[in-house]
């Protein structure tokens, strides 16, 4: 053990074009089950919209967005405005503060019931979004797969996201990659993703 290093991981995952960094699992099962529980009961929890070949459609997953003011935030064609943060969504922001070693002024939350729910290939390029940030995501609850595909090589990359884990993308990721949470008739509980992100201020 090399006792000169702090806990913080840097090994990317990602071949090239940008980097997916795993910080490991930050929450116990008590820990993650706490928060679960107190985000299923306070978070104001509703159906995200997109527009998709000109239809609007609402997911089956759920959604929040919460940050340090009222951020408007811009996806899939519809505007979101920013819930002010409750007290576990600041403890959580504190602790993956410490982990990755960046700040973070917000957090898209995502609901998924099942393995049913899943969210398509997309990158978080957006406008609002600081350029090149860091998104950090902390998984609670059922563990899923994490699928990255390049944009021009479609080559993947595949990663599981266990219960209480932190996973980080940064720099040029969401330029070059595409991610996805793929829908699975393997998975029948529920999970909750936190993605705290870097708004433009
Ligand atoms: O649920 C996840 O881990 C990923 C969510 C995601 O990609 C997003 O919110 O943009
Ligand atoms: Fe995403």
């Amino acid at each position: 053990m090399d006792l000169f290093t702090n806990n913080a991981t840097t090994d990317n995952l990602l071949p090239y074009d940008g980097e997916v960094i795993y910080h490991g699992i930050l929450l116990d099962t008590n820990e993650a089950d706490h928060f679960f529980n107190a985000l299923m009961q306070k978070i104001d929890w509703y159906h995200d919209k997109s527009v998709i070949y000109g239809k609007e459609i609402t997911t089956k997953r759920k959604v929040a967005w919460y940050g340090s003011k009222d951020f408007s935030y811009t996806y899939s064609g519809f505007t979101r405005i920013a819930t002010p943060w409750i007290e576990e969504l600041l403890a959580l922001k504190q602790l993956i503060e410490l982990y990755t070693d960046s700040m973070y002024n917000s957090c898209l939350l995502n609901l998924y019931h099942s393995g049913e729910e899943g969210m398509a290939w997309h990158s978080d390029g957006e406008k609002d979004l600081v350029n090149n940030g860091s998104i950090a995501c902390l998984s609670l609850g059922a563990q899923r797969r994490f699928d990255f595909k390049h944009k021009q090589s479609a080559e993947k990359k595949q990663f599981d996201l266990p219960n209480g884990s932190l996973i980080e993308m940064k720099g040029e990721t969401q330029k070059h990659w595409l991610h996805r949470i793929a829908p699975t008739k393997k998975v029948t509980e529920p999970r909750i993703s936190l993605t705290f992100r870097q708004m433009k201020s």
